[in-house]
C-alpha cells in the first residue's frame, strides 16, 4: 500500500504498548531542517501520547542523513536506551548523490539493527521533490515521525 492510501499519523492507541519507563534516543539530521523538525515533532508528540516521559527522550543532532549512522551508533553505545529513531530527509537533486546518500543511510541503519540489541527505526524520507517531503512530515499524508514513534515503541518491547 502506498503512503497515498495510508495516513502516516494514524494509530490505534489501544493496540500500542504503554511507553512509560521506556527510554528513547532521537537522532535528527539538520539537512532539510524544516522537514526533519516536522518529523521530530510528530515523533515526540506520539511518544508522549503513548506514555513516554519527556526526561526519557534524548535528542541528538547530526549534520546530514549520512551521519545518522554514526550518531545512532554512538547513542546506542553511550546511553541507556530502549530504541532509537533516526530522522532524516533526503531530496533528489541533479546528480546521483541522492542515490548514494539514501543507499548508504539505509544500509548503515540496517547494519546497526543487525549489530546491536537496540532497535533503530528508519525515519528517513527519500523524496523526489520538496512537496513529497512536506506531505509526509505533517502534511496531507500525515507524519512519518508519528509512524516511526509507534514502530519504536513496538520494537522496544519486542520479546519482553
Ligand atoms: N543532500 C542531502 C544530504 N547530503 C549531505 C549528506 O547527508 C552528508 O551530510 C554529507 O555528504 C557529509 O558527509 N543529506 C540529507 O540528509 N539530505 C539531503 O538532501
Ligand atoms: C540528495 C542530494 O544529494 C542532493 O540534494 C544533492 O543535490 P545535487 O545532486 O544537485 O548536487
Amino acid at each position: 500500500m502506498a503512503t497515498e492510501n495510508k495516513n502516516l499519523s494514524t494509530y490505534d492507541k489501544t493496540t500500542i504498548p504503554n511507553a512509560k519507563n521506556l527510554r528513547f534516543g532521537i537522532v535528527v539530521s539538520e539537512w532539510n531542517e524544516s522537514i526533519t523538525e516536522g518529523l521530530y515533532s510528530g515523533a515526540l508528540k506520539a511518544l508522549l501520547d503513548c506514555g513516554a516521559s519527556a526526561h526519557n527522550i534524548l535528542r541528538w543532532n547530526v549534520p546530514g542523513s549520512f551521519e545518522l549512522i554514526h550518531g545512532c551508533k554512538k547513542i546506542i553505545t553511550s546511553q541507556e536506551i530502549d530504541a532509537v529513531i533516526a530522522i532524516g530527509s533526503v531530496i533528489r537533486g541533479e546528480t546521483s548523490h541522492f542515490d548514494y546518500v539514501c543507499s548508504a543511510t539505509a544500509q548503515g541503519i540496517k547494519d546497526l539493527n543487525l549489530q546491536y540489541e537496540v532497535p533503530v527505526i528508519f525515519c528517513v524520507l527519500t523524496d523526489d521533490n520538496l512537496q513529497q517531503s512536506i506531505d509526509r512530515s505533517g502534511g496531507k499524508h500525515g507524519n512519518k515521525g508519528t509512524e516511526a514513534a509507534i514502530a519504536a515503541i513496538k520494537m522496544a518491547v519486542l520479546g519482553k
